[in-house]
């Protein structure tokens, strides 16, 4: 690259979202001419609409942490990360610098000025150069191996233990484990991995990654629940509002996780090809839902209530006793389920697709998740279809507020 093109690129120090601004194209369904936008961004070029797409911005800062009650964004980019350090003081400084990374990323910021010495490595990557904040959302979270590595296991609740092993888990010694873990979700996925990228680079003295895993859903308007790779809406019985969190997620004991909660994250392979010989009676069977409206059995609204015990006019279950929701009911406890898909190429024993869900849930206790894990364990109909490969559990802080660090209380 000649100095000349050097300087156009980065020589702007100035933020992504000031790239925008000077372009007048920042503002809630700012318009812009279509062909403007596709000669200077590649990313708003849709051919359709004429207005900057991915200019919501979420706040860092409040009382959870964000990318947990957040409606879910197109993109993830979930890490898994292996701590080399026991040294407290490093990591707490750690801690702070991925806070200043975090505000300014999900600002739409670069991480960081652009330095005039060009014989150095620039500071941010530059990946994102010109691209707004997609609704980025980070969120962090840590695992019980975290406080034993630093010796902190006065901050131990009992129930933050790694899982049991479950009836049909299948855990591969690359997928578990882990002390810390990172979640980008994003309207764009290289915005969330740059997120990512760059928090593990500040952060590569101490750290190194165990896992990661890119996902997506079809977010469309917003306002459809997105389909699985097995073609039905996934997550139509999750928590909605501000109560339901409260009582399913929020964490309220009077500790250092206070207002945070826990991520239990599951790699779930989906035997897609076994699934496309399935006739579509057994498919639906397998949820007790319909394929095309999602609606439960007997019902034809999506978000009808579902009572388990409801017989039909043969006596029967209207249910299969051994279907997916009929067992995840069953266990009677509840959780706030944010599942992403994700396509890794091809298996290289069976040559299928690999491909799944990034099952990625948050409760206030661990025990829901397990007893609902539990109570599908060897019925559900649904094990025909897939493999948990992957597992990990991690205590998500509570939001920041201004002047803090992220996991402040745990370190104080
Ligand atoms: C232990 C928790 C769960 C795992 C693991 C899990 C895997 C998994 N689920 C689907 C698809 C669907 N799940 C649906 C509902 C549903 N699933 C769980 C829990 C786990 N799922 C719960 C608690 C529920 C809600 C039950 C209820 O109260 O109604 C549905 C139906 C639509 C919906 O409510 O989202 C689908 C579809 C897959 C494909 C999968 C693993 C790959
Ligand atoms: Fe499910």
């Amino acid at each position: 690259m000649s100095d000349e093109n050097d300087k156009k690129w980065f020589d702007k120090k100035i933020s992504r979202r000031d790239f925008l601004k000077k372009a007048g194209m920042v503002g809630a369904g700012a318009a812009i001419g279509a062909s403007g936008a596709g000669a200077i961004f590649a990313n708003m070029f849709s051919g359709k609409a004429n207005q900057v797409v991915g200019n919501e911005e979420i706040s860092f800062y409040g009382e959870h942490q964000s990318g947990i009650a957040t409606p879910v964004q197109k993109n993830v980019y979930f890490a898994v990360l292996d701590l080399h350090s026991t040294d407290k003081e490093e990591i707490k400084q750690m801690f702070k610098d991925w806070t200043d990374y975090s505000e300014k990323l999900m600002k739409g910021e670069l991480v960081a000025p652009e330095l005039a010495n060009h014989l150095v490595p620039p500071i941010d990557t530059g990946e994102t150069v010109g691209l707004n904040p997609y609704r980025l959302t980070i969120t962090f979270g840590i695992s019980p191996s975290f406080l034993d590595k630093l010796k902190m296991d006065n901050k131990k609740m009992e129930e933050f233990k790694d899982l049991p092993h479950f009836p049909r888990d299948q855990i591969k010694d690359k997928y578990k484990g882990g002390d810390i873990c990172i979640q980008a979700c994003a309207d764009d996925a290289q915005v969330a991995f740059h997120a990512v990228r760059n928090l593990v680079r500040k952060g590569r003295a101490l750290i190194t990654l165990k896992w990661t895993q890119a996902g997506f859903l079809p977010i469309g308007n917003g306002k459809e629940t997105p389909r699985n790779l097995f073609g039905f809406k996934d997550g139509t019985e999750n928590p909605k509002n501000n109560n339901d969190f409260k009582n399913v997620v929020w964490y309220d004991k009077n500790n250092w996780l206070k207002n945070g909660t826990f991520l239990i994250v599951r790699r779930i392979q989906m035997h897609l090809e076994t699934w496309d010989r399935t006739n579509l009676q057994e498919q639906e069977n397998t949820f007790g839902r319909y394929k095309e409206s999602g609606a439960p059995f007997g019902e034809t609204d999506e978000f009808a209530t579902i009572d388990i015990n409801k017989k039909g006019p043969d006596g029967k279950p209207v249910l299969p006793i051994d279907s997916h929701v009929y067992l995840a009911k069953k266990a009677d406890v509840k959780i706030a389920r944010r599942a992403f898909s994700y396509s890794n190429g091809i298996d290289e024993v069976s040559g299928q697709f690999d491909a799944g869900l990034l099952f990625i849930c948050f409760q206030k206790h661990p025990d829901q998740f397990i007893k609902i894990q539990n109570s599908l364990g060897n019925d559900d109909k649904l094990n025909e279809y897939i493999t948990h490969v992957g597992t990990g559990i991690f205590a998500c802080f509570e939001g920041i507020k201004k002047g803090e660090y992220i996991g402040q209380k745990l370190f104080e």
